[in-house]
This record gives C-alpha cells, structure tokens and sequence, in this order.
C-alpha cells in the first residue's frame, strides 16, 4: 500500500447524474447548470452531467439538453452523459455532447427494469452508438451495473461481469466502470470479482462505482486501488441511488473519497474546501443533509491524519 502513496486518482464526480436522477425533489434545470458549474471550479477532471434516457423512465433528467447546452464548460474537463441507445446518443450529440457513456448489466433482471431489455440485447443497442460515435470522434464510456450483487437476483457471479466488461471493451469502450449499484459489496466479494475481471481487461481501463447501502463504499475503493485501479467514481455529498434499484442509497460522497485519498498521499487535484462548498449547496438547493461524513464533520482544516 505505501507505494500508492505517489499515485493519482482520477475521479469521476457522477452527483449531477446519478445523484440528482434519483432525488424526489425535482431541481430547476439552473440549479443543476449551477452546481456543474461550481463542480468545475474544484479541481474534478469528469463530470458526468445529465443522461439522455426517456423522461418517462426518469422525469428527473427532461431537461438533460438544456442543461447539457446551459454548462459554462472549463477547457480540460470532460462533461460525460449517459445514452442508452442511438436515439439518445443523436440528441446527446446534437446538445453538444464530446463524451457519452453506455450502460450495462451483468444481470438480466436489473437490465429488464432499468433498460426493458436482457443484458445481452441491451450490448447491442450500444453497438450503433458506438460506430457513430466514432465517426464524430465521440468518447464512449462503459457501465457495468451489479457487479457483485442485484436488487432481483442476488448475488452475481463474476463471470457473468467479465461477459459484459469484456463486450464493452472489445466494442470500443476507453474505460469501464464497474457498479455495485446496491451498494451490497464488501472487500470480499469484491476481490473475487476483481481477480476474473482484471485477468479480462486490464486495471487501466477500469473503474469503480461504488454504491454506500451498507457502509462498505471507502473499503471497496480502497480494495480496487490494490488491484491497480485508478479511477473512482464518486457523487458530491453521496447524492442519490438508482431509480431501479430500491432502497439503494448513492455513491461514496465524492468528499469522503479525496479525503480518504489525500489521507493516503494519493493526488486527485480536488480542492476539497471548495468540494464542501459545493455539498453544502446542493444540500441546501434539495433540502437535505449531507450524506458525507467529511462534510458534517468538517470545520476549515483537515485534522492532523497520522
Ligand atoms: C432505455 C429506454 C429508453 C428504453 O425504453 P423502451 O420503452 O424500451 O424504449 P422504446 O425504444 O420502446 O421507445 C419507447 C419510447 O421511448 C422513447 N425513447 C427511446 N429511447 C429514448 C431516449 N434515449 N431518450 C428519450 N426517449 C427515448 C421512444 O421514442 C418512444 O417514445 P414514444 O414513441 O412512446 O413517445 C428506457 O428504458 C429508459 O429510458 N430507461 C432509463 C434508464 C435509466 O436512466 N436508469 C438509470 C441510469 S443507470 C444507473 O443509474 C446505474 C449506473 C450507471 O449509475 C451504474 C450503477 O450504479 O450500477
């Protein structure tokens, strides 16, 4: 572990997205431009920013163009949004989209009520998205989603995440990022994950995202850093879940994460006093308390870490 300590650690602040798609309080769509906004004065290299689903499915993220356009975008930061399908990626790309990100699932269950479709026929929607992507020098960013445990199924074999990394990454995807959606994993079973996975695809071109039901999040991270991975996933303040996933609760806080980093003389480039800030707000703007530990806890300076 000491030799972690000259790393750097990209993160991927995923509140604007997977955070705010699932909080009951639907925010004006000038908040959501203000708290991408402020996010990008923190230091976060990726901010995912909205996601062009079926305002049916998720009335949450309707007005993902408007505040795709509405973004004062900061030269070096990449603003990803999700697409499920062609149709999503064209109007993704007509709002000015430079990076989408598919989103799959190694169980079939969670994949019919998130996509209305298997797993399997959900890679091949993403086919089309990712040839057009290409041709618009478009980014693609894949999701695997219950990568050890599923809200309907239980617990999910390794194997069957490798199939779905595996597809994503042979099919062009430049990173995937492996979603304990349920927040249902421990060092545990996420190790035994990991050792199939990173045998597949190697540790650079993963990431992960790591739901906190149980309070496992920071130890979860922590156990993919053994394994060479170097992009988490995290959302400011530790906003949301996923709307298909019951009684999940969302990321790691994005605070709790660069805390625990910076703890480890790991380097993320994040200005943690402003990331406060920026928890602060968007708790204030939704009516809620934060869900980072960091943020409650915090009082101006770091304490002495030893
Ligand atoms: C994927 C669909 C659209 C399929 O939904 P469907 O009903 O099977 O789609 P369809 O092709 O049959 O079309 C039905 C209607 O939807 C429209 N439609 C079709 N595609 C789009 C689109 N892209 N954007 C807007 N509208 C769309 C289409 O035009 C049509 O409109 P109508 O003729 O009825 O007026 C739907 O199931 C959906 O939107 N699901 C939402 C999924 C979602 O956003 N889930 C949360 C994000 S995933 C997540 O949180 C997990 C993750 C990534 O964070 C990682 C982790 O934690 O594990």
């Amino acid at each position: 572990m000491s030799k972690l300590s000259q790393d750097k650690v990209r993160i991927v602040e995923v509140g604007p997205r997977d955070g705010l798609q699932n909080e009951p309080k639907l925010l004006p769509a000038a908040i959501k431009i203000e708290l991408i906004d402020r996010l990008s004065t923190t230091g976060l290299q990726t901010i995912e920013a909205t996601s062009f689903v079926s305002a049916k499915w998720v009335p949450q993220m309707g007005d993902n163009a408007e505040v795709l356009r509405g973004i004062r975008r900061v030269p070096g930061i990449s603003y990803p949004v999700l697409t499920p399908n062609l149709k999503g990626f064209e109007a993704a790309l007509a709002a000015g989209a430079e990076e989408v990100a598919v989103f799959g699932a190694a169980s079939d269950a969670f994949s019919m009520k998130n996509v209305n479709c298997s797993a399997s026929a959900a890679i091949e929607r993403f086919k089309p998205v990712l040839e057009a992507a290409k041709q618009h020098g478009v980014r693609v960013r894949g999701y695997v989603s219950t990568v050890v445990g599923c809200p309907y199924e239980g617990a999910v074999a390794p194997k069957a995440v490798v199939q779905v990394v595996k597809a994503l990454h042979d099919m062009g995807c430049y990173e995937i990022s492996l979603g304990d959606t349920i927040g249902v994993g421990t060092p545990g079973s996420m190790r035994k994950m990991l050792d199939e996975v990173t045998r597949a695809v190697p540790a650079q071109q993963l990431a992960v995202h790591c739901h906190d039901t149980y309070g496992q999040a920071l130890s979860n991270i922590l156990t993919s850093l053994e394994y060479g991975i170097r992009v988490v996933d995290a959302s400011v303040s530790g906003l949301g879940g996923c709307p298909y996933a019951r009684g999940a609760s969302g990321n790691a806080a994005t605070e709790d994460v660069v805390y625990m980093l910076h703890g480890i003389g790991i380097k993320t480039g994040v200005d943690l006093d402003k990331l406060i800030g920026v928890g602060r707000y968007i708790c204030t703007e939704l009516g809620r308390p934060s869900e980072s530990k960091v943020n409650r806890a915090w009082k101006g300076t770091a304490p002495k870490q030893t």
